[in-house]
């Protein structure tokens, strides 16, 4: 068991470095398998549970792959796959392993799915990869936990999606990239992440335009090989950091390549935080109080669902009255029960929520139920008053890489705990 210990009151200040991208690098050592010559090279890879699950995962299903930790460089050799299972006992433990099946689809002639897993939100479908996937020529065998997806020989097609799913958008572009014939795929995801992973597929050799327009062309090539790809910075990482100097009144320096926080930048500024690009570097600063605020989560560019339990707490420690309307997922407010533990006065109606601010925390025992609910609990141990003791630290491990060492070297007192076997 992993517990995070956090005593808050210490402002946060320094240089914060930004992990890379979670949401990109699976993808990517997903589409690393689709190469059958030669190695991949991942840079800037975050050091995060998922990428561990990921390499696990890879590795059983015959690659070859090395994680150098400290240099945060993936190796991968895809050149011999030899399983086309997924192993529930992998695959279950993170959402990611999702982006797996185009590679054995086209290496293997079929990809046989025992669980995908993530964080527990609500409903999370999975249709709109299973019917594309049919819709390029693929037979889908649908049972009760496992799912066997056959395809010999896929063929392009035009597919749509109700709506712009960020891993549906990168798993049919992949599965089109080696199919015969052009696809086109209808009302795609415009997150940076997946154009980030179009990126590295067109490095790869695939042939794909209108990436961020929402209307993507996939023209299928014969085979795509390994190539060097440096994952763009995480912009959740940075958001939280953001937020944690936000709420402790410090003063951080962002260190990430080509670091973009869009609105969550502007909604902060709401806030009442000020923000300075200097070059390379996004300065974040807060010396006032908190106003409140209202967010509408969606789909890039709206305000990232990711980012909305962080927000909650800030919310929290706003002077008034602030809402929040949560439209991606139908079970993202786990975190209020908690925060209201630690002294907030959060109310929950449907996909609502109404945060009453300022309300003084205090540390207590609480429950990441999720990776962002995690890390929203976290910030909120960095502004109570008293010991905050964080419950399974392993899902915050799941996103965020060595955040206590970080979070320590700007001021903040945090620990991370194992305990048991
Ligand atoms: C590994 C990864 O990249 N995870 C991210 C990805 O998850 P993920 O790709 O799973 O999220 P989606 O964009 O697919 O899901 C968004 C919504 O669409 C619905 N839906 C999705 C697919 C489908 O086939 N049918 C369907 O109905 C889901 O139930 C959900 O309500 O995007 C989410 C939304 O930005 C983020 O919170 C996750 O961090
Ligand atoms: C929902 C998330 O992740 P996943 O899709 O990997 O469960 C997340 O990163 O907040």
């Amino acid at each position: 068991m992993v517990r995070y210990r956090v005593r808050g009151g210490n402002a946060l200040r320094g240089t914060a470095f930004i992990q890379g991208a979670k949401n990109a690098v699976l993808p990517m050592i997903g589409a690393a398998l689709l190469a059958a010559k030669g190695r991949t090279v991942l840079r800037n890879v975050p050091i995060i549970e998922d990428v561990r699950r990921a390499v696990e995962l890879a590795q059983s299903v015959g690659a070859h792959v090395e994680l150098h930790e400290a240099e945060r460089t993936l190796v991968i050799d895809a050149s011999r796959l030899t399983s086309a299972v997924l192993p529930a006992e992998i695959a279950r433990r993170f959402r990611g392993s999702v982006l797996f099946t185009p590679a054995l689809m086209h290496r293997l002639g079929e990809a046989i799915v025992e669980g995908v897993g993530g964080c527990n939100l609500g409903s999370r479908n999975l249709d709109f990869h299973y019917l594309g996937y049919k819709r390029l020529g693929a037979i889908v065998d649908e049972g009760e936990t496992v799912i066997h997806v056959k395809a010999s020989g896929l063929t392009g097609a035009t597919l749509y999606l109700d709506t712009p799913s960020h891993t549906g958008t990168e798993n049919l572009i992949m599965a089109a990239s080696l199919a015969n014939g052009v696809t086109v795929i209808e009302n795609a995801a415009l997150e940076p992440e997946v154009l980030d992973v179009i990126e590295m597929l067109t490095k790869m050799g695939a042939r794909i335009t209108g990436g961020g327009t929402g209307f993507i062309t996939v023209e299928g090539v014969d085979e795509l090989h390994g190539v060097e790809h440096t994952v763009m910075p995480d912009r959740l990482d940075a958001g939280v950091f953001a937020m944690a100097a936000a709420l402790t009144g410090g003063e951080l320096s962002l260190v990430g390549t080509g670091l973009d926080l869009g609105v969550v930048r502007y909604k902060l500024e709401q806030m009442g935080v000020d923000f300075a690009r200097q070059g390379a570097v996004l300065h974040v600063k807060c010396d006032r109080p908190l106003r409140p605020i209202n967010i509408i989560t969606d789909t890039y560019p709206g305000f990232a669902t990711d980012l909305q339990s962080p927000m909650m707490t800030v919310a929290a420690l706003a002077d008034g009255v602030s809402y929040i309307h949560e439209r991606i997922f139908d079970g993202r407010f786990a975190l209020a029960g908690e925060l209201n533990k630690m002294g907030a006065r959060i109310e929950v109606d449907g996909s609502r929520a109404v945060v009453r601010g300022r309300t003084p925390l205090t540390g207590t025992m609480v429950t990441a139920h999720d990776l962002r609910s995690g890390i929203a609990l976290v910030l909120a141990g960095l502004a109570a008053t008293g010991e905050t003791v964080i419950e399974s630290g392993y899902l915050i491990d799941r996103g965020h890489a060595y955040l206590a060492d970080r979070m320590r070297a700007l001021g903040a007192d945090i620990t991370r705990e194992i305990s048991g076997p």
